[in-house]
């Protein structure tokens, strides 16, 4: 597998009004083509901030990102991401397929595929009947679902996903997580999930990343080698989600007490 994202040495120190404060201190870790990678970390640890790094949104102190071999240095092209707060992040006024279709315009491809992109997004979406809805007509649940068949749509190389699932019910959640690991089987876009829920890292990834507190490092970094057909209640219920979840939380009480990691010791 080649590499799709490199994250080389990333660090970042915020400066504001005679302020520093550095988040970011050391992040090294390689993602390939196609994988799921899920990145955890104590609250504060610099998730949001690496991933805005990752999306070409925040210029990193030092160190780089680096994207099918180019740095990144502004949003790339080949990458699509998606924020928790949905609610802000689709335009009120424009209807479903609207709100769809606009990143596709500024792409510039031409009305057919753009149509056709739009409908088969909707339809992976199980939202196939409510392309002419405004998003304030729909359940935050919808609206998440919106929001994924938007960047789906755009056909990225990369999905980035910030905490998506945070607002929503427990069982919408539930359905969401499986309806990303059907799109990233189906459809094998290289995707890195961000959240503060080990189960959900767990049950998501084929790896999770855990994050030291800031100034951050990488502390762990685990295969989950599940099965790729994962199951809601059968696979949180197997002895090898359990212990995955245990090294992961491990990883995590480290991270909150400043130990480096011991997650390998059973
Ligand atoms: N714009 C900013 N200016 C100054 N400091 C900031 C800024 N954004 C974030 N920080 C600081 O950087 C550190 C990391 O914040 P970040 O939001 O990236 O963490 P996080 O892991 O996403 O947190 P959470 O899980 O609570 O959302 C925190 O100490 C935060 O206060």
């Amino acid at each position: 597998m080649t590499d799709m994202v490199e994250v080389r040495n990333l660090k970042k120190v915020y400066e504001s009004q005679g302020r520093r404060i550095e988040a970011i201190r050391d992040i090294t870790f390689t993602v390939a083509r196609g994988e799921f990678a899920c990145i955890v970390g104590p609250s504060g640890a610099g998730k949001t901030t690496l991933l805005k790094c990752l999306a070409g949104l925040l210029k990193p102190t030092a160190g780089e990102v680096v994207l099918e071999g180019s740095p990144v240095t502004g949003p790339p092209l080949g990458m699509a991401v998606v924020f928790q707060e949905y609610g802000r992040s689709l335009f009120p006024w424009k209807t479903v397929r609207q709100n769809i279709d606009l990143p596709l315009r500024q792409k510039g491809l031409p009305r057919e595929k753009r149509d056709r992109l739009v409908s088969e997004a909707l339809t992976a979406v199980d939202l196939g009947d409510a392309g002419r809805a405004y998003p304030w007509q729909l359940s935050g649940g919808m609206q998440q679902r919106v929001a994924i068949a938007r960047a789906v749509a755009y056909e990225p190389h990369v999905l980035l996903m910030d905490e998506p699932f945070a607002a929503v019910d427990a069982q919408t959640r539930a359905d969401l997580e499986d309806l990303v690991r059907t799109l990233w089987r189906d459809l094998g876009i290289t995707t890195l999930f961000v959240t503060h829920d080990i189960d959900e890292s767990v049950y998501l990834g084929e790896r999770v990343i855990v994050l030291s507190a800031s100034p951050t490092h990488v502390l762990d970094d685990v295969r989950i080698d599940l099965p790729t057909e994962r199951n809601q209640v059968t696979t949180r219920a197997t002895p090898d989600f359990a212990e995955l979840r245990a090294r992961v939380h491990r990883g995590i009480q480290d991270a909150k007490a400043g130990r480096p990691a011991t997650g390998a010791v059973a």
